[in-house]
């Protein structure tokens, strides 16, 4: 049986990265992307408006959706503070399996929990199973049309704070028009968009970040 893609893209990591050092995996996945196959990671080009994100708010406790083969795993949990924590959640366990042997080769194991299921089913839970109170950076790049009811449950199960950070990717290409039209108009969040592109193309893409302000009841 043939290899997957996901598979042939933690081979290139294990074949051209140093074990244990988290810049050269994403360099290793950014070549094999740019010069073997395409792949859907944030990429090197928005993946330093992600760095500088991150850097910005220092998150001691951040949450992924989508983590896919841990390309923005490994840029995110190698930017947290020391004793700094990141929760990813992957549906697909093919990528979740390939995702934990590249976060590993990274050598940022103990910073990460990878948690395999679907984001609608977790997020009420992550409360009570990893005894959280609240996030102070989200990064959503899961299914599009899962960004705007996974925001929703976010603020329904008291997951964001007031500065909370939560940033989206794709929300060009593909798109994620009826989360952008609720973070843009809601009162309860100040949005700003970072235009940029598609993931080792030309396309136009871009990343919304969103400042959670909090509701205005009591
Ligand atoms: C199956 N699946 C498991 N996780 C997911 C969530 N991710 C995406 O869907 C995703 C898709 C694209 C993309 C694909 C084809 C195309 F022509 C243009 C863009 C880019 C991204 O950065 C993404 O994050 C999908
Ligand atoms: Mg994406």
């Amino acid at each position: 049986t043939h290899s997957s893609r996901p598979q042939r893209l933690l081979r290139a990591v294990q074949k051209g990265a140093v074990r244990g050092d988290a810049r050269s995996v994403v360099a290793n996945i950014d070549r094999f992307c740019h010069h073997s196959e395409w792949a859907m990671n944030i990429g090197d080009e928005k993946g330093a408006i992600l760095d500088s994100v991150v850097s910005e708010v220092n998150p001691a406790l951040a949450l992924e959706l989508g983590t896919y083969c841990g390309y923005s795993t490994v840029r995110i949990a190698r930017l947290l503070p020391p004793g700094g924590r990141l929760i990813t959640l992957e549906f697909n366990p093919e990528y979740a399996a390939v995702a934990r042997q590249v976060i590993e080769w990274a050598g940022l194991e103990d910073s990460v929990q990878l948690v395999e299921g679907g984001s609608g089913d977790w997020i009420p839970q992550l409360k009570e199973h990893f005894g959280v109170q609240s996030f102070d950076f989200v990064f959503l790049d899961h299914w599009k049309e899962r960004y705007l009811p996974d925001i929703h449950l976010l603020e329904e199960c008291e997951l964001l704070r007031k500065g909370t950070v939560v940033l989206a990717d794709n929300v060009v290409c593909p798109g994620a028009p009826d989360y952008l039209a609720y973070v843009r108009n809601s009162p309860a969040y100040q949005s700003s968009y970072f235009q940029s592109h598609l993931e080792y193309t030309k396309a136009v893409d871009g990343l919304e970040k969103s400042v959670y302000l909090g509701t205005t009841d009591a």
